[in-house]
């Protein structure tokens, strides 16, 4: 994982968009962003520790590339690069390739989070953020849930009000 903030120009989504200001994984602790990078070795038998510990009950893989995706590969990546939040936690295993995840702060700044093979990335439920493949088009996923998967996402600003956003900025003492 690399993190920075975003530098806000509005080129290609696929590229670094660095600003040359990195972030820490401290930073993302302080907005309840979790990571941890499980490595090569016995990857798989933390994840499921992890997954043990935190009550990930569910999971699936997913394969966004055009190759995968086909026709809808750009529409999609387009969707996933709209500004929303989801009523559960994102959890994102990365099995290969690379991709970004934007996510706010709490100044309202995007910080963009590069995700690499072996990386474990925990957005918590009301967070504003956004996906984008880079350069490569190419990443594949296990994604995990508590429950039954809840997809919808809630887009800005027709989420303000909703309770898991309320909740979410109660946790970071910012409403
Ligand atoms: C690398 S997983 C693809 C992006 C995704 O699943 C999602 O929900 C983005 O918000
Ligand atoms: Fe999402």
């Amino acid at each position: 994982m690399r993190a920075w903030l975003f530098d806000n120009t509005t080129t290609d989504q696929r590229e670094p968009h660095d600003s040359g200001v990195p972030q820490t994984a401290d930073d993302l602790a302080a907005i309840g962003v979790l990571y941890w990078h499980l490595g090569d070795e016995n990857a798989l038998d933390r994840l499921e520790e992890i997954a043990k510990e935190r009550n990930y009950k569910n999971r699936d893989q997913i394969v966004v590339s055009k190759e995968a995706m086909g026709d809808i590969y750009e529409t999609k990546v387009k969707s996933f690069f709209e500004e929303h939040l989801h009523e559960d936690e994102e959890i994102r295993f990365i099995l290969d390739g690379t991709g970004f995840f934007d996510v706010r702060d709490k100044q309202d700044r995007w910080i963009r989070i590069q995700i690499y093979k072996g990386d474990l990335l925990v957005l918590p439920a009301g967070i504003y953020h956004r996906f984008t493949t880079d350069a490569s088009n190419y990443i594949k996923a296990t994604r995990l849930f508590k429950e039954e998967p809840k997809w919808t996402p809630i887009n800005r600003p027709a989420a303000d009000e909703n309770s898991f956003r309320v909740d979410y900025l109660r946790t970071l003492r910012v409403r």
